[in-house]
């Protein structure tokens, strides 16, 4: 087996995310579609034999000791008990505080990759457990397939959805999760449903308001983008999505976009790249 990887780290749009309540930590309660894309951060692992973990790779606003790759490598050679380390290369395609999941997908691929590359073979259920301690998003990366999640996030349930193509814009800001689940004003209360409905009109993002109202960019690019396709923020923004019909709908969508924000052509992915590495 060889001692160095690749791989993707992908993207996510939460399709809809309802607050539902607010557990006695002050973590909210929530009921969300993950959909993973085909697009996202490229991570590169060389093992290293005295037990070291090292980004080798500067990037910008993250020091390494907070880097969410570090963060994971170090969790994972504690919890097993390993004396071998790594050497982790990060290329961020994905744009941070998008609401895309770019650090817990960074995470995520970390744990699957070293799975392998340690040979711990570790369960998903397990390392989802332990992703669970970085990041509320990590385990659904670790389950590697659309989802529909309860709790924080870390009770899954696999989707099947048909595949599509989203626009995605990112309206040049960058917005902490943390200030928006804080917010007064953010409504708590979206009555729990049973079975996903992805009817747009039957769900909402109930972060989108607090944060329209906080970012007013992220309000201008939902109304540019409501003129093509119905649109919304994914998690706490500050990206916004379409769906489109074709590949051709949304590349010439994205040809449109003004030049102040940044906009990709992407489409749905079925399964994460690393999906069979953990059982
Ligand atoms: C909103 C969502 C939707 O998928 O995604 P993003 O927009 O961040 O990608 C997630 O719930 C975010 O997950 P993640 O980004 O991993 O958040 P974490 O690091 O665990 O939490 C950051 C902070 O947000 C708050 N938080 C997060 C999740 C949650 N269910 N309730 C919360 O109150 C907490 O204050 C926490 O300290
Ligand atoms: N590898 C990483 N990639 C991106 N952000 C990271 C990473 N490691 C730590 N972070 C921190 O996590 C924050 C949230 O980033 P990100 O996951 O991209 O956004 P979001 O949670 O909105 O989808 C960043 O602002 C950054 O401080």
């Amino acid at each position: 087996m060889s001692d160095t990887l690749s791989a993707l780290a992908p993207a996510k749009l939460n399709l809809f995310l309802h607050v539902v309540g607010r557990r006695p930590d002050g973590y909210h309660l929530l009921q969300t579609a993950f959909r993973l894309l085909d697009w996202g951060d490229q991570l590169q692992f060389r093992c290293r034999d005295d037990g070291q973990i090292l980004r080798m790779t500067d990037v910008p606003g993250v020091p390494a000791e907070q880097d969410l790759v570090v963060r994971a490598a170090r969790r994972l050679q504690a919890a097993a008990g390993v004396s071998a380390g790594v050497e982790i290369h990060v290329d961020k395609v994905l744009p941070m505080g998008g609401g895309l999941g770019g650090g817990s997908s960074d995470a995520a691929t970390t744990l699957l990759a070293l799975n392998r590359l340690w040979r711990l073979d570790w369960s998903r259920a397990r390392l989802q457990a332990l992703g669970l301690e970085l990041g509320a998003d990590v385990p659904f990366f670790i389950f590697g397939r659309d989802a529909f999640a309860e709790g924080v996030g870390e009770t899954l349930t696999p989707m099947c959805l048909p595949p599509s193509w989203y626009v995605v814009i990112a309206p040049g800001a960058s917005v902490p999760t943390a200030e928006i689940f804080c917010a007064k004003e953010l409504t708590r209360s979206t009555e729990i449903i049973k079975m996903p409905d992805f009817a747009i009109h039957t769900t909402r993002n109930d972060l989108q308001p607090v944060v329209c109202h906080r970012y007013p960019q992220v309000a201008d690019a939902i109304d540019w983008l409501n003129h093509h396709a119905a649109a919304r923020m994914t998690g706490s923004g500050a990206c916004v999505f379409a769906s489109m019909e074709t590949e051709a709908q949304a590349r010439q969508v994205v040809a449109q976009c003004p030049e102040r924000w940044q906009a990709w052509a992407v489409s749905s992915l079925q399964r994460h790249p690393l999906y069979d590495w953990a059982v």
